[in-house]
């Protein structure tokens, strides 16, 4: 039988330890209920005896959130506990996770308890949370700079006092695979209550390996990690729920152990988290970090173009991306070029390609990344130049706070002047669509951007937009120191070049005309 683990989010509790990070009531409970979505199996929603806005948070988590087991973590003291308690009392599935510290450095210097005080506390904890609720978890903190001799002796007696789940925290992300491996061996060996309980992990990342630690656990048994979106946590923070998740899922081969994780809602969980936390992911993060499926030089490129498994150890669908992203830069090759001219519809000759192609590489050693736009601007510039089949000959907007935007727009199209009005979203939306009446084109934006391309007062402003139309993609650019008149002109521009296109033109092809 496949082994299953189960997979304990505490982005709520130790996440929020994140020096810098402070949640409110209502960002928990939004964090908590994408957490339900991505199917964790347990939600730490907070550590109630911390504030009354943790208490509360936990508390409408509790009564809101419907799927996970929600926990609450709680000192071995009956003060915490009852607090606990009484958050978690609404709860589908409660649980409290207790916990204390059990090595030397620990018990002397901060508990000031000898290990016999800390035995004591730590069953009557347990004790006391097992009168309120059946799922009682028990943490036995710094367990990795323990003594195991008396690891055993705790997690025996807590077992035995009511602990439905006993977790091996590495406190300060001290130890390796192999020790862990080797410790999370001998407590199942040496605590033969140990088979009766989930055994769960919780690493942190000081060294860096938190989720290569918490592998070797499953690997030895295991049945329950605990982990954060983003690797978020106390320090270095802790072992991330994405690269754990991915990593059991991509190598199942090795790992043989089912989820219940749907991992589809990983990215957007991801960016939930980084959102109101206020953490930003590092672009090279493994999994969520915005490189993570992008391909930057030429050999790779081909090499995904081909076949997206000769780059790509697990798809982007998986984590909720909708594809992978080849970023066009000076180490990009011919056919990653030829690939993307083709995306923005150009059906160019190979003497056009080499033209083209030798223009973008004298550009991408000027410029970090080559934009579609620029891309445009080559072709434009180099091989093509597209006839003004639609010319924008007058709009007029008028909009306010107030107001419902309108727009009225004339244009001259294919020799045939056509005027239209439309009511939008904001004067720039009902522009388009009057042009797209006007026009006669349906067509889907897809991009919008502003820049401002000189500086002051009467600064011009730059717009480009991206619309697709029957799958290809079309971009317009606009310039003019009114943003309206911009957004106007930029979007003509695309409009012109679907019309041409659907005219049966090759969209770069040389147009003496012009
Ligand atoms: C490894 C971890 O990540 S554990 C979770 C850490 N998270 C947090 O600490 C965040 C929330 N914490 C807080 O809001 C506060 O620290 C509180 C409310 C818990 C306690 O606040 P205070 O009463 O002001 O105590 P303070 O934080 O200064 O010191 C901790 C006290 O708890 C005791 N303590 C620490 N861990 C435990 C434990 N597991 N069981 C029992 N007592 C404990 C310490 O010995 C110390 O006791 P003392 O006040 O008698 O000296
Ligand atoms: C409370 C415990 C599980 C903890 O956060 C730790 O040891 O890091």
């Amino acid at each position: 039988m496949v082994m299953k683990v189960e997979i304990f989010d505490t982005t709520l509790r130790d996440g929020e330890q994140t020096p810098g990070v402070a949640l409110n009531v209502y960002e928990k409970l939004e964090i908590a209920r994408q957490l339900a979505k991505l199917k964790v199996d347990v939600i730490e929603a907070g550590f109630p005896i911390a504030s009354n806005g943790d208490f509360n948070a936990v508390k409408t988590i509790a009564e809101n959130v419907k799927g996970p087991v929600i926990a609450g973590l709680a000192r071995a003291n009956f003060k915490d506990i009852d607090k606990a308690a009484e958050a978690l009392k609404n709860a589908e599935s409660p649980r409290i996770h207790t916990f204390i510290a059990s090595s030397p450095i620990h018990m002397q210097y901060k508990l000031k308890m000898s290990p016999e005080q800390v035995l004591e506390a730590a069953v009557e904890a347990v004790k006391r949370a097992k009168s309120y609720f059946e799922d009682v978890e028990f943490s036995a903190e710094d367990a990795t700079r323990s003594d195991v001799e008396f690891l055993c002796k705790l997690f025996s007696q807590t077992i035995r006092a009511g602990a439905t789940v006993i977790n091996i925290p590495d406190t300060v992300g001290y130890t390796t695979p192999e020790e862990f491996a080797n410790l999370i061996r001998t407590l199942r060996e040496r605590v033969p209550e140990m088979d009766r309980v989930k055994i769960s992990v919780h690493c942190h990342n000081d060294l860096g390996m938190a989720v290569a630690n918490s592998l070797a656990a499953v690997v030895n048994g295991a049945t329950q990690v605990e982990c954060t979106i983003n690797g978020l946590g106390e320090r270095a923070g802790n072992a991330a729920l994405e690269e754990l998740v991915m990593a059991l899922v991509t190598r199942k081969d090795i790992y043989k152990v089912d989820l219940n994780i749907d991992t589809k809602q990983i990215y957007r969980t991801s960016k939930v988290v980084s959102t109101l936390t206020g953490i930003y992911v590092q672009p090279n993060k493994a999994i969520v970090g915005a490189n993570a499926f992008a391909h930057a030089s030429g050999i790779h490129q081909h090499g995904v173009l081909s076949e997206k498994s000769t780059y790509e150890i697990m798809t982007p669908e998986s984590i909720g991306l909708t594809s992978n992203r080849i970023v066009l830069g000076k180490l990009s090759g011919r056919h990653a070029f030829v690939q993307r001219l083709k995306e923005l519809g150009y059906e160019l000759s190979e003497d056009e390609i080499n033209r083209a192609f030798e223009r973008f590489k004298d550009l991408a050693d000027k410029k970090k990344e080559i934009t579609d736009s620029d891309i445009e601007a080559i072709v434009e510039e180099q091989v093509t130049k597209i006839p003004q089949l639609i010319e924008l000959e007058y709009f007029q907007t008028s909009s306010g706070n107030q107001a419902i935007a309108t727009s009225t727009v004339r244009v001259k199209i294919q020799g045939n002047t056509v005027e239209e009005a439309a009511t939008g979203n904001g004067p720039v939306d009902a522009t388009y669509k009057a042009l797209e009446r006007a026009c006669n084109i349906n067509c889907r934006l897809v991009d919008y951007s502003i820049k401002s391309v000189s500086a002051g007062k009467d600064a011009i402003g730059e717009v480009v937009v991206r619309i697709e139309k029957d799958g290809r993609i079309f971009t317009g650019r606009g310039l003019s120191t009114d943003i309206i008149e911009a957004s106007a002109r930029a979007y003509t521009d695309a409009l012109n070049k679907t019309l041409y296109n659907s005219n049966g033109n090759k969209p770069a092809e040389t147009n003496e005309e012009e």
